[in-house]
């Protein structure tokens, strides 16, 4: 069973965002969808979550139709737009969501230590996200999309507007959820510098998949995404 299948997705807006929109992505593997600004990036994960209806195609989240909870559940989602209440405390913040997902407390308590050291963040832990930089929110809100475990991670421009260490520990963060404990993670960026020799790089534009493989070098996309603009 794949982790993600996408069928001959299509959504328009006034205008065309998505066109026939195909791909599946395996468990355990760490997918780059690549896209300029304007791609239609936001809008398959706005569809992936059930945020907009599907209006053509089908996409099936852990072998379930997307919009029934029992896709949800096993997803967490990082999306563009910060999620985050600045009047809670980190620990607040992660808590809740823990409860949202059923942890009980104790593992609650557990896993916001082990995520927030692995984050760099525990020192940070009962201190109002409204007090932290952009790049801890952006890390707090990861450990939080991390922390009920889930099969399948979305994650759209995750790293939006951070430096390139806090950029780095955060991609090897996801990287390493899929490495060692088996998660997928489709990973949307418009950064080309995210893409590692033997990435699976989905590439969107214009609202269509224009490559899919994992041979596509870091170095060669600026070109490459120079020659589809013109
Ligand atoms: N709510 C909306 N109403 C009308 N058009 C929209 C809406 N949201 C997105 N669009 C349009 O759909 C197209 C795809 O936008 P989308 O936000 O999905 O792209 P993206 O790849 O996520 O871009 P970015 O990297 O800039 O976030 C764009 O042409 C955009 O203008």
């Amino acid at each position: 069973m794949s982790a993600l299948e996408i069928r001959d997705v299509s959504h328009a807006y006034r205008k065309p965002a998505l066109r026939g929109v195909s791909f599946s992505i395996e468990p355990g593997d760490f997918v780059l969808l690549l896209g300029l600004n304007g791609a239609g990036k936001t809008t398959l994960f706005s569809l992936i979550a059930g945020l907009l209806g599907l209006q053509q195609g089908s996409i099936r989240v852990l072998g379930h139709e997307v919009g029934r909870s029992a896709a949800l559940a096993g997803c967490g989602f990082v999306f563009q737009q910060s999620a985050l209440d600045l009047d809670l405390t980190v620990a607040q913040s992660l808590r809740y969501h823990a409860a949202l997902h059923g942890l009980s407390r104790s593992d609650a308590r557990k896993r916001i230590e082990q995520e927030l050291e692995r984050f760099g963040l525990a020192a940070r832990m009962h201190d109002l996200v409204r007090t932290l930089s952009g790049g801890q929110r952006r890390r707090v809100e990861i450990a939080r999309a991390l922390l009920h475990r889930p099969c399948l991670l979305l994650l759209d421009e995750a790293t939006v507007g951070l430096d390139v260490p806090s950029r780095r520990a955060i991609v090897q963060r996801v990287r390493a959820q899929c490495a060692e404990e088996g998660a997928t993670a489709l990973w949307a960026t418009h950064l080309p510098d995210e893409v590692e020799p033997g990435d699976r790089t989905i590439v969107l534009h214009e609202g269509q998949v224009r490559d899919d493989r994992r041979d596509i070098a870091a170095a060669s996309l600026p070109d490459y995404f120079a020659g589809l603009a013109s």
